[in-house]
């Protein structure tokens, strides 16, 4: 078998607040103990309740939160061994998608400039066509080279937020609540979007929602995390019918009729 995307072992994370205290000790317990893995072409779905450790524990998959204890292999390296110049490599191969995709664009650059700046810090260049066919893989003309943010909906930002992601042809996407600032009309549009890449390019998917809907339609497997422990994980589909922790029993009890499993 492959060398899983994503191996964590026993991962903790604690961060300082500034009382000193905080939940259980010391400082916060953001993450506390967890052992997840990703393998290749799998998506795998985060979900919790708001503060349950997700975003912390997905960005430690490249790096941008340093473990306090535990180890983290992504795509075969150790990240806490790599220096500098191993991190932008593994950044490369780890695309991240965030909530808010205005945030997450510069408003003074064009779509072209934010697709050449990202392959430009990583040594490429690339040719209009490129950058056209890149744009078609999201769903968008060619007209949208020359737009900026604000000349755009939120939905159709995502989508250039989800070409900049592939631009550097990752490996692996850690698409943290890609849609909770968009409108519910647009939603699924770019979930849709996302599990065509999955199935397509076979990018792996790390996908954090506190939507259980989200998570089991667009996630081969699922981890609920409650205070910063996995708490039950399995098949997407089997979490969703047969919820067995009573934290996983909520979520499901709070997906809305209309989502539930038919
Ligand atoms: N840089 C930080 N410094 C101090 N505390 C932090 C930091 N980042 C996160 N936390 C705290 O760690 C806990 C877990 O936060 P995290 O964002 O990982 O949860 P989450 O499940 O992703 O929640 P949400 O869905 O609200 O983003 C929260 O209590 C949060 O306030």
């Amino acid at each position: 078998m492959s060398t899983p995307i994503v191996e964590m072992t026993d991962v903790s994370k604690r961060f300082r607040t500034p009382g000193g205290f905080g939940r259980r000790g010391a400082g916060l317990l953001a993450v506390d103990g967890v052992s997840l893995t990703v393998g290749r072409g799998e998506a795998v779905g985060l979900v919790g309740e708001s503060g349950s450790g997700k975003s912390t524990l997905a960005r430690m998959v490249n790096g941008l939160v340093v473990p306090t204890s535990g180890t983290v292999r992504t795509d075969g390296d150790d990240v806490a061994a790599l220096g500098r110049r191993g991190l932008r490599r593994l950044r490369r191969r780890v695309a991240m998608v965030f909530q808010d995709p205005l945030a997450s664009l510069n408003p003074r650059q064009t779509v072209r400039q934010t697709l050449e700046n990202v392959l430009r810090a990583h040594g490429e260049t690339t040719s209009t066509s490129e950058l056209v066919e890149l744009l078609a893989s999201v769903g968008l003309g060619p007209d949208y080279l020359g737009r900026y943010p604000h000349e755009a909906s939120g939905g159709q930002l995502q989508r250039v937020a989800v070409a900049r992601a592939l631009a550097l042809k990752p490996d692996l996407i850690i698409a943290d609540e890609p849609t909770s600032a968009l409108d519910v009309s647009v939603r699924a549009q770019i979930l849709n979007l996302l599990a065509d890449l999955q199935r397509d390019h076979g990018i792996s998917f790390l996908h954090v929602s506190h939507d259980l809907a989200v998570i089991r339609l667009y996630s081969d497997r699922v981890a609920v995390m409650q205070r910063g422990r996995i708490v039950e994980t399995g098949p997407s589909e089997e979490i969703f019918r047969s919820p067995q922790h009573p934290c996983t029993q909520a979520l499901v009890a709070a997906t809305p009729e209309a989502e539930l499993p038919t």
